[in-house]
């Protein structure tokens, strides 16, 4: 890893909860105060577990100015958006349908393409809200990234030829080892350019992959998560006491 990332280990599941959700609120708050809306990408697995609900409740929720809120998907499944296995209809259950974010400004990924163009048109998508310069990389206020037990994050898997793409911001992984196979992610330049990304774990089956990815013991970082550095941004971590019992 390259600048030392903020981490953050709460004693159990909960505390990293609230203490998350109030740490988001604060950076869309900060956001909308210097760019007039806040832009975060959300992802899968446990994430909207750990802080959907916190922000969905009061008095946290009354707090945010909900209409600043722009949601983008880090990763995608390519299921339909009311399958058990989408990440948006987890990101809806556990936080979208419980607050006022304009439905204009939940950039969802639409599945009705095959992969590639609903990878291309996602692209289209994150241009024409996120408006860079030509030829520069979309910037995010904040990326919110689970880790895997094998490294990956996103849907950027250890080894993957995604982890290599250099030119287009969204992909295609037609063949993910994480069930289901069919996934869309942003890809690590877009990742890398966010002004922040956190990543979120909490249980003891994360402690072995954290203590690989924060102690390389001199290997070359080639782990997915390892790769998220932002360039010109901040990297933390909000972790549970059990899943950074290997870190210290
Ligand atoms: O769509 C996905 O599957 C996720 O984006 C994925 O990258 C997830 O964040 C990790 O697999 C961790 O998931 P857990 O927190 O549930 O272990």
């Amino acid at each position: 890893m390259g600048s030392q990332p903020e981490v953050n280990v709460y004693s159990n599941r909960d505390k990293l909860s609230s203490a998350l959700a109030a740490y988001v609120a604060r950076r869309a708050a900060n956001a909308a105060a210097r760019r007039g809306r806040f832009c975060v990408a959300l992802s899968g697995g446990s994430l909207m577990d750990i802080i959907g609900p916190p922000l969905a409740t009061m008095p946290l929720s009354a707090a945010i100015d909900w209409a600043a809120w722009h949601i983008f998907w880090a990763d995608e499944r390519w299921v339909p958006k009311d399958s058990p296995d989408s990440n948006y209809h987890h990101a809806d259950r556990q936080l979208l349908t419980h607050v006022g974010i304009p439905v204009e400004q939940i950039h969802a990924v639409d599945d009705s393409f095959d992969p590639a163009q609903t990878a291309g048109r996602y692209e289209d998508v994150m241009r024409h809200v996120l408006e860079p310069e030509p030829g520069q990389w979309p910037r995010l206020d904040l990326i919110l990234l689970g880790i895997g037990t094998d490294g990956h994050t996103a849907s950027l898997f250890p080894d993957h030829p995604a982890l290599r793409e250099t030119q287009r911001w969204v992909v295609a992984v037609m063949d993910a080892p994480k069930p289901p196979p069919i996934r869309i992610t942003m890809t690590l330049p877009v990742i890398n350019n966010a002004h922040s990304v956190l990543f979120v774990a909490a249980g003891d089956q994360k402690a072995q992959i954290l203590s690989r990815v924060f102690k390389p013991n001199g290997k070359k970082p080639r782990l997915p998560s390892q790769l998220v550095n932002p360039s010109g941004g901040e990297l933390g971590w909000f972790l549970d006491r059990a899943a950074a019992a290997d870190l210290f």
